[in-house]
């Protein structure tokens, strides 16, 4: 039987400072990454905005990205599923590497990786469509007609995200019509609904009161059985309490990555502590 590769390199890459701790404690074998990028740069025109990071996600894990304002997270979460491909001034070198291929290449359907890999953003944004059409819109649009097919989606994505039972009565009616955090958690059914492997949340709380936040965060513990997470916040508490593994980015770099009980309690880079204790950012 073949032994399985050990990626030593693993979680995080050292850069040539050699700045960047690892995960040592945990490493992960190619099987158990969902995705991961190796020395990515990404520019707007000549402004580098992510230099050089190397990171792997766990499968069936939550990862946490913080930093303070401006040092990358989005961008460098957008460029995980391409979305930064819509940015008409945006490049991008190094590889993202999704089930082996670069999601970059030419081998890689831009449809497919958006699909699998799928993206909530920061404000709600369901389509002015019912509840029933912004979860169903996928999946008819990738070509599934049956009915009953599509009833057992909607169904299946929105208890999934924890909303079936609040909509199941009105699924007909405006998905405009919901609160805050009952679209944000729509937009998370309509991601799921296109059966993703990954799912990539930007800050998808912020938005929303307390009450709506808890609830996000109970959902995200739930998602992580069945998907690997990947989620940029800017509240450290949110971090701590939902996420594996946290990546702290610092002026486009990351700077460290760890376990997040390590990274809270006992980081190992002086920036990290500052930005952990509220001194910057
Ligand atoms: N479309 C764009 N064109 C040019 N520069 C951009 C663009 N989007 C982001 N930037 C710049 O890239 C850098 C990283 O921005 P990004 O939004 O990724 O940071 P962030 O850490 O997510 O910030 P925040 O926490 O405030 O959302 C910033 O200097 C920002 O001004």
């Amino acid at each position: 039987m073949a032994t399985q590769t050990v990626i030593h390199k693993n979680n995080v890459k050292t850069d040539k400072s050699g700045r960047i701790a690892q995960l040592k404690s945990n490493p992960m074998t190619e099987k158990e990454i969902a995705m991961e990028t190796e020395g990515l740069y990404v520019y707007y025109g000549k402004k580098e905005a992510i230099k050089n990071v190397s990171l792997a996600f766990p499968k069936n894990g939550v990862t946490a990205l913080i930093g303070p304002s401006g040092c990358g997270k989005s961008t460098y979460l957008r460029s995980l599923n391409r979305m930064n491909d819509e940015i008409e001034n945006c490049r991008i070198e190094g590889s993202i590497l999704y089930k082996g291929v670069d999601i970059n290449s030419s081998m890689a359907n831009v449809f497919e990786v958006r699909k699998q890999i799928g993206m909530v953003f920061q404000r709600p944004n369901p389509f002015a469509k019912s509840i029933y059409k912004n979860v169903a819109y996928g999946p008819t649009h990738h070509g599934v007609r049956n009915k009953n097919k599509i009833d057992k989606i909607v169904e299946d994505s929105l208890r999934k995200a924890a909303l079936w039972d609040e909509v199941k009565d009105k699924l007909h009616q405006s998905a405009l019509s919901l609160s805050g955090g009952q679209q944000q958690r729509l937009c998370i059914a309509r991601a799921i609904a296109m059966n993703p492997e990954v799912l990539l949340l930007d800050e998808p709380a912020s938005a929303l009161d307390p009450v709506s936040t808890g609830k996000i965060e109970e959902l995200i513990g739930e998602l992580k059985k069945d998907y690997s997470i990947i989620i940029v916040t800017h509240n450290m508490q949110q971090a701590a309490r939902i996420s594996d593994n946290t990546a702290f980015f610092y002026m486009g770099e990351v700077v460290e990555y760890g376990e997040t009980e390590q990274i809270f309690t006992n980081p190992h880079n002086e920036q990290t502590e500052q930005y952990i204790s509220g001194n910057f950012g």
